[in-house]
């Protein structure tokens, strides 16, 4: 990524600084190539709630620690960079060092979700082939849907884990009178992990900034630019926590098996 702003807005705190070469390390016969951006830099407005989504806890533990543990329970993650709040990547939960913190970096988000994306992007290191990007919001992400989105993308594409709509589905007018009933064939519920080649995903965000235009997810930036993505199947586990009945939610999904 090339256009850095003016002022520095990038915080790395002490404890997660390391040092490492240029070049994949091979762990037990996996080469550590994939870089995650794990995106906990929004707000939560819609929970209602004063303390952060992704801090609040989630099947025993704060929400942000589950993705950052699954990733990091993969030998071919080299980095997780989690992109948080300005004051908190000042400053950033004691327990998120309950990690590897050999392979954590801590970046500032931005205004908009993308924005966070393109700041923790910024922070991968050169050995990163793959880059994940996964919504802190999303904590009981499975294991099986990482190796799907990362596997399609090895095959030089863009991969997003998905649900197929199982509602029927209405286009509604401004005071809820049906227009119609939209064909769900073909339709399918984003979500995340979301992985792709590094470069496209560099490449999508650049052409979004220069652009001037944005997306909910990093799928819809290459796919306007034509760039392959597919959908892989994700998981009811995969469930965004938006308002505050979703941590109930999350807590009885985590007790099923996956
Ligand atoms: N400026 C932003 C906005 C969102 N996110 C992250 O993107 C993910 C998905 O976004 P969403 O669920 O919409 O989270 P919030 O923006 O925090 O929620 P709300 O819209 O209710 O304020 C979350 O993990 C959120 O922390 C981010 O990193 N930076
Ligand atoms: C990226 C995403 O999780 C895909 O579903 C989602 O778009 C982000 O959340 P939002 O509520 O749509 O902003």
């Amino acid at each position: 990524m090339s256009e850095s702003p003016a002022a520095p807005r990038r915080v790395i705190p002490p404890p997660v600084i390391t040092s490492r070469g240029d070049e994949a390390i091979a762990h037990d016969g996996v080469v550590r190539d994939v870089g995650v951006v794990i995106v906990a830099g929004g707000s939560g407005s819609r929970t209602g709630s004063a303390e952060l989504k992704q801090f609040r806890w989630v099947a025993g533990k704060p929400a942000l620690l589950h993705s950052v543990q699954s990733f990091m329970a993969r030998p071919d993650v080299a980095i997780v960079v989690v992109v948080l709040p300005k004051a908190y990547a000042a400053d950033p939960p004691p327990w998120l060092f309950q990690c590897d913190v050999d392979r954590l970096l801590v970046s500032v988000g931005g205004r908009e979700r993308h924005e966070s994306v393109v700041n923790g992007l910024e922070d991968l290191p050169e050995e990163v082939v793959i880059a994940v990007v996964h919504d802190a919001a999303r904590p009981l992400v499975t294991d099986a849907t990482i190796d799907r989105v990362i596997a399609e993308a090895r095959k030089g594409h863009g991969a997003v884990a998905a649900l197929p709509v199982v509602d029927t589905l209405k286009e509604v007018d401004a005071d809820g009178r049906i227009v119609r009933t939209v064909d769900r064939t073909n339709l399918w519920r984003a979500q995340t992990p979301q992985a792709f080649p590094r470069t496209m995903l560099e490449q999508a965000h650049i052409a979004a900034r220069r652009d001037g235009v944005g997306a909910t997810d990093d799928a819809g930036l290459c796919e306007r630019l034509g760039l392959p993505v597919v959908v892989v199947r994700g998981s009811e586990r995969g469930m965004k926590i938006t308002e505050d009945v979703d941590f109930a939610r999350a807590d009885a999904l985590s007790l099923l098996p996956e």
